[in-house]
């Protein structure tokens, strides 16, 4: 298990990283999310090592993280460092060095990877030669290759088309059912919902929400909609009950006391027939909206916090 416990970053006068914390348990895929400028980079670099922290630690199984912890895991940093003029097995295989692989290991596992990654015809070309989703798909093979014990990734998925998405994503369940906790950030937050077993949502530096989309979702008010023959206006004088929003023969409504529903239902038989009575599960895009919205609106820095504690959910791991 990786645990991020209460880290924060400076620039100058800026936390960029406020007191965050969030655990990444053995075989969970755990998307982190939030607008540019969150602090999702930041995080990792300090994950990674590679920016000195101010506050706070990164633990791997209860204890602190070490130089050869972080070497033994899979980093795909933002900005994507591959050698323009060297070949790409040369780099893979030099990149698996670095990791402890041997020559042998670090070739046969690469050569694995290019094929799944649909570029084994291109292992001898150079880099520079690839479009810029290939290059992208060698750098996750860089980070995946080398049997890693945790993988941090940095926008995995960003400027890869449909195909190598799911290759990534097959990969990536590969490593968690070795248990492997899996941290990426990612602006896709479709692909987020799809893939994730928990999801961290940052906004101006600190945790807005965490959990599993289920449980962000459990703060979220319960909507129904309601599909009738004729105009659903007639709905809003109902007791009970919230309009959300009427439009033609659609409301979308809470129930606001138990019970008012049946009443709904009764009077809507009464005029005609129902077409549709469903309960409403908001996507994480609607919930990602509103938590981060909330957060903006707050411009006291302590109640931002407070509100952070107040809707973070802890993964049960
Ligand atoms: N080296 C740096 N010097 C000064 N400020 C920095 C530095 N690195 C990051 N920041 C600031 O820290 C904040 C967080 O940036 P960070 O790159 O971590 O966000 P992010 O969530 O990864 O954003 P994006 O989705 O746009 O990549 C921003 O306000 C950014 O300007």
């Amino acid at each position: 298990m990786l645990q991020v416990e209460q880290l924060t970053r400076r620039f100058g006068d800026h936390t960029a990283v406020d007191n965050v914390s969030f655990d990444v348990p053995d075989g969970q895929l755990i998307g982190f999310v939030g607008g540019n400028g969150a602090g999702k980079t930041t995080t990792m670099r300090m994950i990674m090592g590679v920016l000195a922290i101010h506050g706070g630690q990164v633990l791997v199984n209860g204890r602190p993280i070490t130089l050869a912890d972080r070497k033994t895991f899979g980093y795909m940093p933002e900005e994507r460092g591959l050698y323009p003029k060297q070949r790409i097995i040369d780099q893979l295989v030099y990149l698996g060095r670095l990791h402890g692989m041997s020559q042998k290991a670090a070739r046969a596992s690469a050569t694995d990877h290019l094929e799944r990654f649909g570029l084994g015809e291109r292992a001898q070309d150079h880099v520079e030669k690839l479009s810029l989703g290939n290059q992208q798909r060698v750098q996750i093979i860089a980070a995946v290759m080398a049997q890693p014990t945790a993988l941090v990734l940095d926008e995995p998925f960003s400027g890869l088309d449909p195909t190598a998405v799911d290759q990534m994503a097959a990969v990536l369940r590969e490593h968690s059912r070795r248990g492997v906790p899996i941290l990426f950030s990612s602006h896709q937050l479709d692909l987020v919902e799809r893939l994730c077993d928990g999801l961290v949502i940052l906004a101006r530096g600190k945790v807005v929400g965490k959990g599993t989309a289920d449980q962000l979702r459990g703060d979220a008010p319960v909507r129904h909609r309601l599909v009738l023959d004729g105009d659903a206006g007639w709905t809003r004088d109902l007791p009970g009950l919230y309009v959300a929003d009427v439009e033609g023969n659609t409301a979308v409504l809470e129930v606001m006391t138990p019970g008012a529903e049946r009443e709904l239902l009764e009077h809507a038989l009464r005029r005609g027939s129902i077409r549709e009575f469903a309960r409403i599960v908001p996507p994480l895009s609607e919930i990602y909206r509103e938590v981060t919205a909330d957060a903006h609106n707050v411009h006291d820095g302590d109640h931002a916090l407070d509100f952070a504690g107040d809707k973070a959910k802890e993964f049960s791991a």
